[in-house]
């Protein structure tokens, strides 16, 4: 049974980083038999994100810490993740998660399935299960469609519902990343009639960022004036666009000066945040320099 504890937290805790993505175009082709949208979109993994602390219990429970009061403990992807995979491996195991917040929720920014993933790759190392990553993916994604996107750890481009991954190496850009204070529901966006649902197919050799879209950013703005307004502002100092199904809306920039200087525009009650895109998700960076020094230990 998983359960919420208090958020009281021991200070020798590693923090295992679970960063945001943008989805830098998004495009629908078409969907599959179960009615989920085809996409073709380029995933940009940021360098910025929440964070996840474990300690490995002996008792097989999974204890969520943490003061996220909005999501149920049985609910939180983190705890769903964590079961997952413990019922995948039999492994008799169990864990205290604790989880620092900082992204916003139902932004179409990943949070929870980036926490989903970190829970995956995190646990799989702590626990020694030694599932692949691809293993790990197939098991991401019957918790939702971008979590094999982190579990790679990759900045790349997808197809499929997010599912078929190739990884591509992008210039470093800054993002300034804004959020017009209201949730947007996937699936209140899914399911739209007037959902634009049947674009072209492009190779993503051909990406230009001018000649992409999101194919959700027309509807979203037209049934969330806060969206629309920010992204009217922000379009008059930077390239910008939508990620996923929104609500968060990211600008390009090429140094974080600019970048800055246009954070310091927004809205009091927009919150924002400015980093780098990056090519390989800090969470595998630290999992690999975990690694390296266990076998370090072991020698
Ligand atoms: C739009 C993206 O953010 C792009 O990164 C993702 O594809 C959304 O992925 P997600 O938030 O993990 O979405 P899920 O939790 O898997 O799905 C929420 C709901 O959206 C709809 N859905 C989702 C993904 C998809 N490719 N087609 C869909 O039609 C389904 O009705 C589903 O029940
Ligand atoms: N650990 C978690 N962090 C955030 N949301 C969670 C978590 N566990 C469950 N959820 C639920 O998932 C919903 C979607 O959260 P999330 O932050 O992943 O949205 P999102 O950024 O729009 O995702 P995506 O870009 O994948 O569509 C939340 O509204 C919340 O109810």
């Amino acid at each position: 049974m998983a359960i919420n504890l208090t958020f009281e937290q021991p200070t020798d805790l590693t923090w295992w980083p679970s960063p945001a993505k943008l989805n830098l175009f998004l495009h629908i082709t078409g969907r599959d038999q179960r009615g989920y949208h085809l996409l073709q979109s380029l995933f940009q993994i940021l360098d910025f994100g929440d964070q996840l602390a474990f300690e490995v219990t002996p008792s097989g429970q999974i204890e969520m810490c943490t003061d996220l009061d909005s999501v149920p403990a049985q609910d939180n992807l983190i705890v769903r993740a964590a079961t997952l995979l413990q019922q995948h491996t039999q492994c008799p195991l169990g864990a205290k998660i604790w989880l620092h917040k900082v992204l916003p929720m139902g932004g179409g920014i990943g949070g929870g399935s980036s926490n989903a993933a970190t829970a995956l790759l995190v646990l799989n190392h702590l626990w020694k299960t030694n599932l692949s990553l691809q293993q790990l993916a197939e098991l991401g994604l019957q918790l939702g469609a971008d979590v094999p996107i982190f579990v790679h750890g990759k900045t790349a481009f997808a197809e499929g519902v997010g599912e078929k991954i190739t990884p591509v190496n992008l210039a470093s850009q800054i993002y300034l990343v804004a959020f017009p204070n209201c949730h947007v529901s996937t699936a209140e966006v899914f399911s739209a009639p007037d959902l634009v649902r049947d674009s072209a197919k492009i190779a993503w050799q051909d990406y230009i960022f001018s000649e992409t879209r999101n194919d959700c950013q027309k509807l979203v703005c037209e049934r969330y004036p806060k969206v629309a307004n920010l992204l009217h502002d922000l379009l008059e100092y930077a390239p910008s666009r939508m990620t996923g199904t929104g609500a968060c809306l990211f600008s390009v920039f090429d140094n974080m000066e600019e970048a800055e200087k246009v954070k310091n525009k927004l809205p009091n009650d927009c919150q924002a945040f400015i980093t780098k895109g990056v090519n390989e998700s800090p969470l595998h960076a630290a999992l690999a320099k975990s690694e390296a020094s266990l076998k370090l230990h072991d020698n």
